[in-house]
């Protein structure tokens, strides 16, 4: 039952108690309960003094954020909250658990803050495209000074009771009952004066340089937040409460609260909240795997320690996975040898351990891994090789293994093949670098088993990242939309625009970094060896702009082909000072080269908007994804979209690209990827996936129903 109840304790404290599982969010229901409950205190002559806490050891998650997408209805935060500062008994709150967002300006009304050791505290409404509206904004600086509050509110960082003790958020922080504590504690301070614990009356301390600290955090927040609305909006907040007084500064909070609410960045980043958590909960095939058995996974092996394998073995020494260590170079298994500890001991230190959970040994064989539970393949890119180590595997480790790769988009049924339980065999791609990097795709092959998916799940979930249960296709699901992606921005600079120009676009529009900076960061060459794999590249005589029956453009083959491989050789689609180096220059080089490609070919460059570019690179990648959907290689658009914002730098103030198609107008999308494709017949991936066709014929449904809409299309076309 959703509420908030009142009881007396002893005659003498009222208790009033959010309870609204999981997180006790204040739904409607909760702040009726938490205004009847103020009444009935201010009516009791008996009550002396008032105590705030949740059920089940959680304060408080904040506004319940399912109901911003409908009409607001009862009784609103900011009078509720002002009513508890209002009163004349001392009111405290028992923090236990959790105290976020409106939950912590909850907090931040009461006279008094107790909290458990083991609880955290923060205003994360940034994440959601907002700021803390109900007054939080304007108390917060008030009580701890305008340099922290702007750093916890316009980070949305989550802070430890201990933190939280140091800048003067809570009053007290107990390893004991917080509740027992807080009662003895609301006992206590009964008839002290509540003047001074009225935070909306104090006043706000701010430097001397207030100007200067303000204009230096709104600077640091436009370059952190690519085009992100709600920080600058959460600057102009604090502005406010450090320049104008308290009513003033209210009327600011609600009006940037008011745009922010109605823009199209906070449906994004609330929509991209929850797709985080519906995505880890289904198959492709539709099947729930988190109803399976899971294998729990002690001691793992590691295959190949190059830069991926090692980044793995941290992520699972962190998660505190013992590992076997493998690898049959001499000097690259030496070079683990001395990289892995030093990755461990930063990684480690980062999540505050002295020491890391998990113990590392290093081999040069096979033979080794023959007591580990899981096995994680991360050699080359190479069929035949992978093949060769999963036979080995089926042979050397015990019966029940789960043995997984860290292929990029290599065929996982082929893999299986070579092993003699193809039920134990999945994906586990991991995104360089993978002991940082939040995202993990789970491929599933046809033949992988809900027990050997799910393990592979938990066990990308204890070491931190964001697990995506994808298909089995070329390039899974996050390569496999790159590929149009980045053919558009090669086809662009043919046509006349500089790698400068489409990565200014790209970088406008809130990714971190264009895709020729992104290429030059990762190396020319990864893509050149999947080219030459799938027989794409032609060597020695003029190369054409056709192959296997479609456009293709063979500039990136042609810098690779002259060592221009990025900034591993310090020259590629930019010039850097030296190998290895990191400035990215523009260089009369390439200029030169595309003008020279451009005559041999007879193409006229002409002038390109930037929004073609966007256009161009966006819904072709897009179009893949609808054709993905329909391939039934991703669950839902959420799995989709979880994976460009955690692996591919998609800003996450968008959504992801199938969300944003939604904003942008499903019709939208379909008629430009027409009119696109008549200009460039020779270009399947524009031709509009059906799938985009039938949702805009059913009237463009909006993206959370297109799960049920493509599981009655496929019924439908089964019938
Ligand atoms: C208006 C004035 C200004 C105020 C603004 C605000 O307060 S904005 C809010 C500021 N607050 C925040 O930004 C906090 C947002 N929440 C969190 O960061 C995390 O949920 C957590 C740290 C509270 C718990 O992590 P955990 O790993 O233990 O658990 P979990 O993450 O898996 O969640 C469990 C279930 O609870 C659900 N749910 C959670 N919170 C809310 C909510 N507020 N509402 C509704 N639902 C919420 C969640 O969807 C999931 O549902 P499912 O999938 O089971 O149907």
């Amino acid at each position: 039952m959703k509420m908030a109840t009142y009881s007396v304790l002893s005659g003498s404290v009222a208790l009033i108690t959010l309870q609204n599982p999981p997180v006790n969010a204040l739904s409607e229901a909760v702040r009726t309960g938490i205004t009847d409950a103020v009444q009935r205190t201010l009516k009791d002559p008996q009550v002396t003094s008032v105590v705030i806490c949740g059920q089940n050891g959680r304060f408080c998650g904040g506004a319940d954020i399912r109901e911003f997408a409908g009409p607001m209805s009862g009784p609103p935060l900011v009078p509720m909250i002002h009513a508890l500062e209002a009163m004349e008994k001392p009111v405290v709150a028992a923090i236990e658990g959790l105290a976020l967002g409106g939950g912590l300006e909850l907090a931040l009304g009461c006279h008094y803050r107790i909290a458990h050791s083991q609880a955290l505290l923060g205003l994360p409404e940034v994440t959601l495209g907002l700021l803390p509206a109900a007054g939080g904004s304007q108390r917060l600086p008030r009580l701890i000074g305008l340099p922290a509050a702007l750093d916890l509110i316009t980070t949305g960082r989550h802070i430890s009771a201990s933190e939280a003790l140091k800048l003067g958020i809570v009053d007290q922080v107990t390893d004991d009952n917080a509740l027992k504590m807080a009662v003895e504690f609301a006992r206590s301070v009964v008839g002290q004066p509540l003047g001074p614990r009225r935070l909306s009356t104090r006043p706000c301390h701010s430097p001397p340089d207030v100007d200067s600290v303000l204009d230096q955090a709104l600077a640091q927040v436009w370059q952190r937040g690519r085009g992100a609305l709600a920080p600058v909006a959460c600057v102009g907040a604090l502005r406010a409460a450090a320049t104008l007084p308290y009513a003033q500064g209210m009327e600011k909070e609600r009006e940037l609260m008011a745009t922010l609410f109605n823009s199209g960045q906070a449906r994004a980043l609330q929509y991209a909240f929850f797709s985080q958590r519906v995505v880890g909960k289904w198959q492709p095939s539709g099947a729930r795997w988190d109803n399976s058995t899971t294998r729990t996974i002690r001691k793992a092996a590691v295959i190949g320690l190059g830069t991926m394998g090692r980044g793995i073995v941290v992520a699972l020494a962190l998660a505190g996975v013992s590992v076997v260590a493998v690898e049959s170079q001499e000097k690259q298994l030496a070079a683990a040898r001395q990289m892995v500890p030093e990755m461990l001991q930063r990684g480690a230190g980062r999540r505050g351990l002295d020491t890391p959970p998990g113990v590392i040994s290093f081999s040069s064989g096979l033979e080794d891994v023959s007591e580990v539970e899981l096995v994680i393949e991360a050699v080359f890119e190479d069929m035949a090789l992978k093949r060769r180590i999963f036979s080995r595997l089926a042979t050397v480790c015990r019966p029940g293994t789960v043995l997984c790769s860290n292929t990029s988009g290599l065929d996982i049924d082929q893999l299986a093949e070579a092993t003699q339980n193809p039920a134990l065999v999945v994906g586990m791609h991991f995104f360089a670098p993978a002991h940082v990097m939040k995202l993990l795709e789970v491929v599933c092959g046809p033949r992988s088993s809900p027990e050997a998916v799910a393990t592979a799940m938990v066990l990308g979930k204890r070491m931190g990242k964001v697990s995506v249960a994808v298909g089995n296709c070329p390039g899974f699901v996050g390569n496999r939309m790159l590929k149009p992606y980045m053919e558009q921005a090669n086809f662009l600079l043919e046509e006349g625009a500089t790698p400068q120009q489409v990565d200014e676009a790209l970088e406008g529009f809130g990714f971190p970094m264009g895709v020729f900076r992104m290429s030059d960061l990762s190396g020319l060459d990864v893509g050149w060896r999947v080219r030459k794999e799938a027989g794409l590249t032609e060597q020695g005589v003029e190369p054409t702009r056709m192959r296997q029956g479609q456009r293709y453009s063979p500039l990136p083959d042609q810098m690779c082909e002259g060592g221009r491989l990025g900034q591993k050789t310090g020259r590629g689609w930019y010039r850097y000072d030296g190998p290895g180096g990191r400035v990215a220059r523009s260089d009369p080089w390439v200029q030169n080269f595309l003008e020279t490609y451009r005559a041999r070919h007879g193409l006229v460059p002409r002038r390109i908007a930037t929004e073609e570019i966007l256009e161009r690179c966006l819904y072709a990648l897009t179009n893949e994804g609808f054709n993905i959907l329909q391939d039934g290689v991703a669950a839902g658009p959420e799995d989709i979209d979880v994976i460009y914002v955690f692996g591919y730098g998609w800003p996450r103030h968008r959504g992801g690209p199938m969300f944003h198609a939604g904003q942008v107008g499903l019709a939208r999308v379909l008629e430009k990827l027409e009119h696109y494709q008549h200009s460039h017949p020779d270009v399947p991936h524009l031709k509009p996936s059906s799938l985009l066709r039938r949702l805009v014929a059913a009237g463009s449904p909006p993206v959370q129903k297109w799960r049920e809409f493509i599981s009655k299309d496929r019924v439908h076309s089964q019938l």
